[in-house]
């Protein structure tokens, strides 16, 4: 059992940067998790690769306070209100974490074969030194961190239920990835809690 008032999770990164991993938060994470895969408006996300727009493997969806428009790879998106689910969820990760947000973004992996690919959170619109909160319900994946110069890389497994809180200067050293796991069948669901700095259009 951690102790949440004298252990704030435990740093994963040995410089540069600040993850604190607390295992798992959350009690009833399956009930959670059959409620998220029924009730969000799980859509595929698109990118640019190469000049082609693309629809991503990983299905995501997007809450916030405001209507923010958040536009990446040349795509806008835009922000639905929270609904309950996610508000009982933000609250307990607040709670953990000793932070605040204003937004979530959710990520659908169907299996193993569904995956992220090296980036750092580093947008504009979060500013720099963003605390970003991460969620997972379902599968435990392998979730790694590269750093840009040095490339160190540290694993962890975010198993079902937990929290691992990225903060301090990891977006700007650090990247991370979602590798694919081929033998995994079962879906993860993955909610970043993040702070986004403006709103509206
Ligand atoms: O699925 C995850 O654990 C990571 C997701 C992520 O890095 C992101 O949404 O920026
Ligand atoms: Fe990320």
């Amino acid at each position: 059992m951690i102790d949440l008032f004298t252990h704030y999770g435990t740093n994963l990164l040995p410089y540069d940067g600040e993850v604190r991993y607390f295992g798992p938060i959350l009690a009833q994470a399956n009930d959670y998790l059959a409620r998220l895969l029924a009730d969000i408006p799980w859509q595929h996300d698109q990118v640019f690769v190469q000049g082609q727009l693309r629809n991503t493997r990983r299905k995501v969806a997007w809450f916030g306070d405001h209507s923010f428009a958040y536009t990446y790879s040349g795509v806008a998106h835009h922000a639905l209100p929270w609904t309950p689910v996610l508000n009982e969820l933000k609250t307990i990760v607040q709670g953990v974490g000793k932070a605040s947000f204003n937004s979530c973004l959710l990520n659908l992996y169907a299996d193993g074969s569904e995956a992220m690919s090296w980036h750092s959170d580093n947008e504009a619109s979060l500013g720099v030194n963003t605390t970003i909160a991460s969620l997972s319900l379902g599968a435990e994946r392998r979730f790694l961190f590269r750093h840009k110069k040095t490339r160190e890389t540290v694993e962890v497994f975010l198993e079902q239920g937990s929290l691992l809180v990225m903060k301090g200067e990891t977006q700007t050293h650090w990247l991370h990835s979602l590798p694919v796991t081929a033998k995994i069948n079962k879906p993860r669901v993955n909610l970043t809690f993040r702070t986004f700095l403006y709103v509206g259009e």
